[in-house]
């Protein structure tokens, strides 16, 4: 048998071999197999059992066309993917993204991490991910609807309330879920469940659209508070302008913290003085403009085109909201000339490989994307409990439940990382706690 550093390598080898242009999917890997080999050394079954040449490769990739009409009259044609990753633990969960980028080395890359994050929920829901490099920007409600019900003709026939339920990702908000909620309806009859992130008037829960901001915020919390410190008073940096950016601003602000900047791919806005949710939701949520706009509403703020990591100003906590591989080698290193103590990840895999590598060789308490935003997935399983026995909790219910699930994470994912040595490593931790509920669960279950 092999040794496990040695096995790690044989199946990232195997998987080079396999798909060697999906680098989002090797990357997202790579940096779960590389914190797992203490892991196996305790445990030589998951070795034996060829266990992790199986988790890297998705159940089921269903891929397929869809083609749509343009207000003009216009054919068009765009592809469509859902990667069914993973369901030792429950039905396949996770988001559908909408952004020209999207590949199925992004979509594989998603489903991925997703396994892991809800298997850190602690709620029972396996992994999935989809989309398609459709690009809602610029285009009217009606294209969009048309869309979606394309779009859903064919995804139907693959997801129901037991077996894979799709949410929201990029470019897929409440306006989006509604559409291929009612075309979903119309193909096969009306099932509460097989979508999450709904409007409250069918079967939606409150607090699922600040969720994963929110979440982002308690596990910070739990972070600061483990390093003997607190979220008042600090300055925070935060990139984007959508979902999760949103609220994230608006609960760092509600905990007392200064968030000087959001952005959106032209550029950011600063204000040292503060950023203003209210005003970021009216253009994001209500106009869907674009973040340059700010400076209209608020002229003490200064709009730059360009990133936000790139932008020298000294701070505490970045929380990166956007997108994935948005922050580089060269950008950590500039926060840590800048002196940040803490990085916290909003958006899905937003710090590349060589930058996770500067937060850890600089001291900065590092907390991954799979354990920080998991609380969004956390309240879209509430949303499915909720529809199960066809009720509605408060917002205050939800809302606690979220708080604890993301406490519980970070707590989990600090004693993973003490149980194997590697203290404070909240990322090792978070891929070690993800991992061992899925291998459990997968060698239970037999040749799966
Ligand atoms: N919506 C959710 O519940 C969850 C979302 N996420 C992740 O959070 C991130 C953001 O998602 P949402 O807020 O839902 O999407 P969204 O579509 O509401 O917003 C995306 C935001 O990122 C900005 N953006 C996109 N590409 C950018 C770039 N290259 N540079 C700077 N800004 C860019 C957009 O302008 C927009 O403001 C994604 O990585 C997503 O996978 C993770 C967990 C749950
Ligand atoms: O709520 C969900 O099911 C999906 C959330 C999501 O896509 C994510 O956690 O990245």
């Amino acid at each position: 048998m092999l040794d496990a550093k040695a096995y790690v390598e044989s199946v990232k080898a195997a998987i080079q071999q396999r798909d060697p242009e999906q680098v989002e999917f090797q990357e997202a890997v790579f940096a779960v197999l590389d914190s797992l080999v203490p892991v196996l050394e305790k445990h030589p079954r998951v070795i034996q059992e060829n266990l992790l040449e199986r988790l890297v490769e998705p159940e089921r990739v269903i891929e397929f066309r869809v083609p749509w009409q343009d207000d003009a009259g216009s054919f068009h044609v765009n592809r469509g993917y859902r990667v069914q990753f993973n369901s030792a633990i429950g039905p396949y969960k996770g988001g559908l993204r909408f952004h020209p980028s999207v590949n199925l080395s992004t979509v594989k890359f998603l489903g991925f991490e997703q396994t892991f994050k809800n298997s850190l929920t602690g709620l029972p829901i396996g992994g999935g991910k989809g989309g398609s490099d459709f690009d809602p920007k610029g285009k009217s409600d009606s294209e969009v609807m048309r869309f979606c019900q394309s779009f859903m003709t064919e995804l139907a026939r693959h997801i129901g309330p037991d077996l894979d339920v799709p949410a929201g990702d990029i470019g897929v908000g409440g306006r989006e879920v509604g559409y291929l909620f009612g075309a979903y309806k119309r193909l096969r009859g009306y099932q509460n469940g097989v979508l999450t992130g709904k409007n409250l008037t069918f079967g939606g829960s409150l607090a699922r659209t600040e969720a994963t901001g929110y979440g982002l915020l308690y596990y910070t919390q739990a972070m600061l508070h483990a390093n003997s410190d607190q979220i008042a008073g600090k300055k925070i940096k935060i990139s984007g302008s959508g979902n999760v950016a949103i609220y994230a601003l608006q609960k760092a602000t509600e905990m007392g913290a200064t968030v000087v900047t959001v952005s959106d791919s032209d550029g950011f806005v600063y204000d040292p003085a503060g950023i203003d949710d209210g005003v970021v939701r009216q253009i994001k949520e209500v106009k869907r403009g674009r973040i340059k706009e700010y400076v209209k509403e608020v002229p003490t703020a200064v709009y730059h085109p360009g990133s936000v990591w790139d932008f020298d100003v000294e701070y505490d906590i970045a929380l990166p909201c956007a997108t994935q591989n948005e922050i580089d080698e060269a950008q950590a290193k500039a926060m840590v000339q800048q002196h940040v103590k803490y990085i916290c990840e909003g958006a899905n895999m937003p710090s590349d490989e060589q930058a996770i590598a500067v937060y850890h060789e600089n001291g900065i308490a590092y907390g991954p994307a799979k354990a920080a935003n998991a609380g969004g997935v956390a309240v879209s399983a509430l949303e499915m409990s909720q529809n199960s026995e066809r009720l509605s909790w408060t917002f205050n219910e939800v809302d606690d439940r979220l708080e604890k699930i993301m406490h519980d994470i970070f707590a989990e994912s600090e004693k993973a990382a003490e149980d194997y040595g590697l203290a404070g490593n909240y990322q090792a931790g978070a891929n070690i706690a993800g991992f061992k509920k899925v291998a459990i669960a997968m060698i239970a279950q037999g040749l799966v």
